[in-house]
């Protein structure tokens, strides 16, 4: 019998994980995840301790072994430090996704196996399903609203063999209405929102406290005019129409960010419209590629979803190099950002991911 060691977060998609792999006769511990604590005392609240509570509240209800894993150390130099540098050199970053291949699947799968477990499992809506020769693919979650196969398109061939999502066939009514059956004591509890490690703190705020202000001009792209002034490059993603600051004075008009102008340290704005300079994309260039199991044959159509909850957009794939694709779209994409994710499929079976390195 395999034993399995939960990721339970104290959230109720991990809770219920865990009851379904006990009901199913598997051999299963619980661990929480000790990520980051909220030691500079930012803004807002970070619920680590209350999670750890719940989640602990919830093995005890399951009769299983609990027990919480420091890995902030690992966090800090793995996520935290990439995320900061990103922004730092004015690409957007994508936590989420990084977290589960370097940490969840990574770091903490190691422990796992070093502590003598075969597998790790976790809350995600993703399926699991065994190919001929046992070898396993990424399926999207049966729930459409809640599929989090996006945040797992980075994740290596050796971490899937070892990786199961007891959830991803439910429907989240269905996964509440479990939990209130169970009477698991956080079967109320609200979904956490946000970064995962930041708690509630707006990604602003965070990036307020690590990454020095910047100020530079916002220049309108199409005539180069000067409209204002900004703080930081870093406090902006392309696509982003709130909190730029700087009023159209056009009813139905709305400045948007059309992109970075790194040398002149100059934020670029346009109306939005399907015109504006450099807000829709019809190629891009994706490296760091990284593939669930067996890479794509060179040159072939697929799908894929160009940001979390996008729904999959039909693509062509064609290697450049070794390491880098072109990839490009029927229907041209708005706001793609350097540095964010791409995550590729065929059909509902996620096949891998890049980082955005070329746009347009
Ligand atoms: N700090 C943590 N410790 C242990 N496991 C974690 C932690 N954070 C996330 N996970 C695992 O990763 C999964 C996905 O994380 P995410 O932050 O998306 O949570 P979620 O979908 O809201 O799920 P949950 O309801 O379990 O919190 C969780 O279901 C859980 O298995």
């Amino acid at each position: 019998m395999k034993k399995i060691l939960v990721a339970m977060s104290g959230g109720v998609d991990s809770a219920v994980a865990a009851l379904l792999l006990k009901e199913q006769g598997f051999q299963i511990e619980g661990a929480y995840m000790k990520n980051w604590i909220n030691e500079d005392e930012i803004l807002g609240d970070c619920p680590w301790q209350q999670d750890i509570e719940d989640a602990s509240a919830v093995a005890e209800a399951l009769g299983i072994p609990f027990r919480v894993v420091n890995l902030m150390q690992e966090y800090r130099s793995r996520i935290v430090d990439y995320l900061l540098a990103g922004y730092q050199s004015g690409i957007t970053p994508n936590p989420d996704v990084m977290c589960n291949r370097e940490i969840k699947f990574g770091v903490f799968l190691d422990y796992a196996i070093d502590n003598g477990f075969d597998e790790v499992a976790t809350g995600h809506y993703a399926q699991i399903r065994e190919d001929e020769g046992a070898r396993r693919s990424i399926i999207e979650g049966a729930d459409p609203n809640k599929d989090q196969t996006y945040f797992l398109a980075m994740m290596r061939p050796d971490q899937v063999a070892r990786a199961r999502f007891p959830v991803g066939h439910l429907l989240k009514p269905e996964l509440r209405e479990i939990a209130q059956k169970a009477n698991l004591p956080n079967a109320r509890k609200k979904d956490s929102q946000g970064i995962c490690f930041i708690g509630n703190i707006k990604m602003s705020d965070f990036l307020r406290e690590y990454v020095p202000d910047r100020p530079g001009p916002i220049i309108r792209a199409e005539d180069d005019k000067l409209l204002g002034e900004h703080r930081g490059l870093h406090y902006f993603t392309i696509g982003q129409r709130r909190g730029i600051g700087i009023p159209s004075n056009a009813d139905n008009e709305f400045y948007v960010v059309v992109g970075k102008d790194q040398e002149r340290n100059a934020l670029l704005v346009s109306f939005e419209a399907p015109t504006a300079p450099g807000l829709y994309s019809s190629r891009c260039e994706v490296s760091d590629l990284s593939f669930t199991g067996e890479p794509p044959s060179d040159d072939c159509k697929l799908e894929a979803k160009v940001r979390y909850r996008d729904p999959r957009v039909p693509i062509r794939f064609k290697r450049l190099t070794e390491d880098t694709v072109e990839i490009t779209f029927e229907q041209p994409q708005r706001a793609l950002a350097l540095g964010q994710i791409i995550a590729l499929y065929d059909g509902t079976k996620l096949l891998g991911g890049g980082v955005y390195t070329q746009i347009g």
